[in-house]
C-alpha cells in the first residue's frame, strides 16, 4: 500500500432489517413485498407475510403501504399514517417490516415503485407478493406485462378467489412462467442479455392454507357495530309503549 494513503475503513454490516428509507442502501437480502392499502392491516396479511417468507426462503417482508391503490376509490379509505400505524402493529420490525416507502417517493403504481426500488437497493433481490384477487385484476394495473417480466411474483390462495385466479387473463398470459416457488429466486435476478432482451421472471402459488381475513369484511363490521347502538336505542325507542296519557 502507497505510504501515506490510509486504509479503507471496515465495511459496515449491511443494514437489513430496517425500515426502508427514501434514498435506498446496501442490504444483501430476499426481500417480499407485500403491497396494499391495509385499511386496515389484519391477520390474514401477516398470514401471507408469514407463509410467503417461509417458503420462498426470504430474509424480509415488506408490508408496502400504498399511498393509494390507483384502482379504488378515496371512499372510506382511511388516512395513510393511520393505515401506516395499523400495518406496523401486524409486523414484528425485523422479519416483517411496515414500509411508507411508496408515499415517500411519491409512487403509486407497482411497476414504477419496483424499477425504483430495484435502483436503490441493487443488491437486493424482490418478489412482488399478493393474494388471488390481485392475480385476477392484474391485466389492469399500469404496465403489468414489465412488471411480471421484470419481478418475481408470488402468489397466496385466498378464498373465493384461487380457482378463478387461476384461470383468468394473466395466469393464462404467464402460464409459461409458473414454476415452484422454491424456483423463484433460485437463479440469477433478470438481466438484459443479448440485444437488450430480458430473461422473464417467474411466478408461483405459494402451497398455504386460505385466510378468510378481509379488510372490506373488518370495515362492514366496524360500521354495523357503530351503527347498532344507534338502532338498539331507536328499536327500544319505538317499541317502549309511550305513557298513558293523564285521564282527564
Ligand atoms: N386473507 C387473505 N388471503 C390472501 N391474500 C390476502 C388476504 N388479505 C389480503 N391479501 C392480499 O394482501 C394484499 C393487500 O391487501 P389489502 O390491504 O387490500 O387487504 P384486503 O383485505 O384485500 O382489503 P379490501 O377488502 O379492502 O380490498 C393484496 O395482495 C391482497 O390480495
Ligand atoms: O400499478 C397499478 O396499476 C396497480 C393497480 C392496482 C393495485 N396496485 C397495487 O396493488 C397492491 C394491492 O392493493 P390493494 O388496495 O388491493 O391492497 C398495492 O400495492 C397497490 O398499489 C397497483
Amino acid at each position: 500500500m502507497p505510504l501515506g494513503r490510509a486504509k479503507a475503513p471496515p465495511r459496515k454490516a449491511s443494514p437489513s432489517h430496517r425500515a426502508p428509507g427514501r434514498w435506498g442502501d446496501g442490504r444483501r437480502a430476499r426481500i417480499g413485498l407485500l403491497g396494499g392499502s391495509f385499511n386496515p392491516a389484519h391477520p390474514g396479511h401477516r398470514h401471507v407475510a408469514d407463509m410467503a417468507r417461509h417458503v420462498l426462503r426470504l430474509d424480509e417482508v415488506w408490508l408496502l403501504v400504498s399511498p393509494g391503490n390507483p384502482l379504488k376509490s378515496g371512499d372510506g379509505m382511511a388516512p395513510f399514517r393511520e393505515r401506516l400505524e395499523s400495518a406496523r402493529r401486524i409486523a414484528d420490525g425485523r422479519h416483517v417490516i411496515a414500509a411508507d416507502i411508496e408515499a415517500r417517493l411519491g409512487l403509486r403504481q407497482t411497476e414504477r415503485t419496483l424499477a425504483r426500488l430495484r435502483r436503490l437497493f441493487p443488491r437486493a433481490r424482490f418478489v412482488w407478493i399478493m393474494g388471488a384477487d390481485n392475480l385476477l385484476q392484474l391485466p389492469r394495473w399500469r404496465r403489468w406485462r414489465r412488471l411480471a417480466r421484470d419481478t418475481p411474483m408470488a402468489v397466496l390462495p385466498r378464498p373465493g378467489y384461487t380457482r378463478p385466479a387461476l384461470h383468468g387473463a394473466a395466469a393464462t398470459a404467464l402460464r409459461r412462467h409458473r414454476r415452484a416457488c422454491g424456483a423463484l429466486l433460485s437463479g440469477a435476478s433478470p438481466s438484459a442479455g443479448r440485444r437488450g432482451r430480458r430473461a422473464h421472471a417467474p411466478w408461483c402459488l405459494v402451497p398455504a392454507r386460505e385466510h378468510p381475513a378481509s379488510a372490506t369484511a373488518i370495515r362492514a363490521l366496524r360500521a354495523r357495530a357503530t351503527a347498532a347502538p344507534r338502532a338498539h336505542s331507536h328499536q327500544e325507542l319505538s317499541a317502549t309503549p309511550l305513557p298513558a296519557a293523564a285521564e282527564p
